[in-house]
């Protein structure tokens, strides 16, 4: 399923994913977990994913602080300060990371926006495959930051298998608005 997902997204050509990308991020700069953030955890899009570069031009109007992703070892995965031109290391995965930068534990941030392969609409995803979010979103705390999938529309599906540790994202940011979870 996550092979034939990633297949259908990387079918649509570079153009539409980049127009669709500009369209979920003023979908996200409408929305109050937007306008109240200041310490937003983003991804650095690769392969076929939907880009996040509008998503860091916003920000960076904004003025918000920007994090990205840096995987360790037994699945471990942190947020370390980014911002444009920061010296980045590519990581087994392919994946750029931030070389030397302050982390921010996960739950001191306020937003993240979470890659994804699928999504229902009760908010559960389907990843990259690695557990990777699945083990931070697992772990409890008194706060949490909002959760945000940003995706393709086309990405929904009518029910991601589930989990025993899965939780669900906050809603799932589309070009065609933000589906918040029901059900
Ligand atoms: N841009 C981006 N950064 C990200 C993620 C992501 O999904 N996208 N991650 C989100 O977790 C983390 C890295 N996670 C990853 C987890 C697994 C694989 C991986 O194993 N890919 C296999 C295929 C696995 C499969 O399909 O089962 C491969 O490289 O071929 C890659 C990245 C952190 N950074
Ligand atoms: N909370 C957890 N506790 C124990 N194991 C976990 C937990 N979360 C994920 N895993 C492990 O991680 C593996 C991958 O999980 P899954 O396929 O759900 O990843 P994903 O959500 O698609 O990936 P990602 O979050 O990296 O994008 C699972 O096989 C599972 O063994």
């Amino acid at each position: 399923m996550r092979r034939e997902l990633r297949q259908q997204r990387a079918r649509v050509p570079v153009a539409a994913r980049a127009r669709a990308a500009e369209r979920a991020t003023a979908v996200l700069a409408r929305t109050r977990a937007w306008r109240v953030a200041r310490h937003v955890g983003i991804y650095l899009a690769c392969g076929s994913e939907l880009p996040t570069d509008p998503l860091i031009r916003l920000a960076l109007r904004d003025g918000k602080r920007l994090y990205v992703p840096r995987i360790g070892a037994q699945g471990s995965m942190r947020f370390l300060a980014w911002r444009p031109g920061a010296a980045m290391r590519r990581n087994q995965h392919g994946i750029d990371e931030p070389r030397r930068a302050p982390m921010r534990p996960w739950r001191e941030l306020d937003l993240i926006i979470v890659p994804l392969v699928g999504f229902d609409r009760s908010g559960y995803r389907l990843g990259a495959g690695g557990g990777y979010y699945d083990r931070l979103f697992a772990r409890r705390h008194a706060t949490r930051p909002t959760c945000l999938g940003w995706a393709l529309a086309q990405q929904q599906i009518p029910a991601v298998p589930r989990d025993p540790w899965d939780r669900r994202l906050d809603g799932i940011v589309t070009e065609r608005g933000v589906v918040w979870p029901i059900g």
